[in-house]
């Protein structure tokens, strides 16, 4: 489940849209929440997960990270398999 800015098909900032393209390309398919649009979950979140930001990449109800850790995990090879443990 991915919590980022805008949706997938049309991202409202540059880190998600990373983020999105990165889980395409690896042939991930993912939900989606947009946190723009409610406040609650926005700033709730945040705080829930002790993460500052957004996006922020949860899989099985954990937080996989942001989008430095999931740029970082493709590079390494280890995004699918992260997300298929
Ligand atoms: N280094 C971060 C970049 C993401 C980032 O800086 N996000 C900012 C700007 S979009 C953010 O979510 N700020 C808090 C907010 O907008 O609520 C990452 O790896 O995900
Ligand atoms: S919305 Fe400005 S950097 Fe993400």
């Amino acid at each position: 489940m991915l919590f980022m800015k805008g949706n997938p098909d049309a991202p409202k900032c540059g880190f998600s849209s990373k983020v999105v393209n990165a889980l395409k390309e690896e042939g991930v398919t993912f939900g989606s929440f947009d946190i723009l649009s409610d406040e609650e979950v926005r700033q709730g979140l945040k705080a829930f997960s002790n993460w500052p930001t957004f996006p922020q990449l949860y899989y099985k109800g954990e937080l996989v990270g942001g989008c430095d850790i999931v740029l970082e995990l493709r590079t390494d090879g280890a995004l699918k398999s992260t997300l298929s443990e």
